[in-house]
């Protein structure tokens, strides 16, 4: 078609608004606790240098005229050895099957290894939902490093027979192209009016964010002794009484459980310095997240062998 000169614009389609759900799977540390965060612009999931620190399904919202997508993130989906790894991975599975478009994490900087080919057979089965491959990371590699990272993961779909919705390489932390992915993340949302209020960022529940945080902090340093042995109940979150309107204070009190008295010298540390430090850093933190001074008050708690316990998983909120 030759265009000749340009008609008169008629008044532009209205765009229909959309919203709908989007995840990120990925294998421990793949970028997308990260990601989510610097799709959302704050602070929402919690990340960490070490795997698996996701545990509880936090959702972001990224809000644009046009459309709302919400983040839901996962915990890691890996071999279940224990009942708690089988309930977390029935988590994601059922995650995969509720949202509008699955964005599988692969970090730029590492070779496709079999806990990805673990991941994307599960995907493959998971046929409806539109997937995104998003190559993270991207920061860390040269771009011939890259462009055969791109090719590798246009293969393994390939080889397990199903096609990439889009693949986008970003980097969370530089931001390259990460509006490019919430771009391409839009399209695969259903039509429909705006499912959150406008600036809101989560419906986490705070007290489940709050604890988050503790056990981010309480397993600082010491992953390698307790990996995956800590979890962390908010018992109670209430304004202190009489304080005067303009000095508020939220009272916090929480529970570090344990699965062996013998690990609780290693969270209290030396006349329970350690503890301390746990407390002071993540109440720092927690007055960053929901803007008030906070009195923290942590007890540590064995609850023996919690893993394997579906009472015990079900109180401590798994
Ligand atoms: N250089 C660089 N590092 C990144 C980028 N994204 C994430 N990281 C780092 O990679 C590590 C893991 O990131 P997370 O976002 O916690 O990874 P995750 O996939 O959510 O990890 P799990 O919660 O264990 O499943 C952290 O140390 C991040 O700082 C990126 O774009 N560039």
């Amino acid at each position: 078609m030759v265009r000749m000169s340009e008609p008169s614009p008629a008044p532009a389609p209205a765009v229909p608004h959309r919203s709908g759900f989007a995840c990120f799977v990925g294998r421990p540390n793949a970028g997308k606790s990260t990601l989510t965060n610097a799709l959302v612009g704050t602070k929402v999931a919690i990340t960490s240098n070490r795997p698996q620190t996701t545990r509880h399904t936090v959702r972001g919202i990224v809000h644009r005229p046009e459309a709302q997508l919400v983040l839901v993130d996962t915990p890691g989906l890996h071999k279940p050895r224990t009942l708690l790894g089988e309930r977390l991975n029935d988590v994601v599975r059922t995650t995969w099957a509720e949202v509008d478009a699955i964005g599988f994490c692969l970090p730029a900087d590492q070779k496709l290894g079999p806990g990805d080919r673990y991941i994307a057979k599960e995907l493959a089965e998971s046929r409806k939902t539109p997937k995104v491959a998003v190559v993270t990371k991207t920061d860390l590699v040269d771009s011939k490093t890259l462009a055969g990272q791109l090719l590798a993961v246009d293969r393994l779909a390939a080889e397990l027979g199903f096609e990439w919705a889009e693949i986008v390489p970003v980097s969370a932390v530089d931001g390259s192209q990460v509006q490019l992915l919430a771009d391409l993340l839009v399209p695969l949302l259903p039509e429909g009016p705006p499912l959150y209020p406008d600036g809101d960022l989560t419906d986490e529940p705070e007290q489940v964010m709050v604890a988050e945080l503790i056990r981010e902090a309480a397993l600082e340093g010491v992953r390698d002794e307790l990996p995956h042995s800590i979890a962390v109940v908010v018992e109670e979150m209430t304004p202190r009484e009489g304080r005067p309107a303009d000095r508020p204070l939220l009272d916090v009190f929480a529970n570090i459980f344990l699965e062996r008295p013998s690990q609780k010298g290693i969270v209290i540390g030396p006349k329970g310095q350690r503890l301390k430090d746990v407390g002071s850093r993540s109440r720092t933190q927690i007055e960053a997240l929901l803007g008030t001074p906070v009195y923290l008050d942590l007890h540590v708690k064995i609850a023996k062998d919690w893993q394997r316990d579906p009472k015990q998983l079900r109180r401590l909120g798994f």
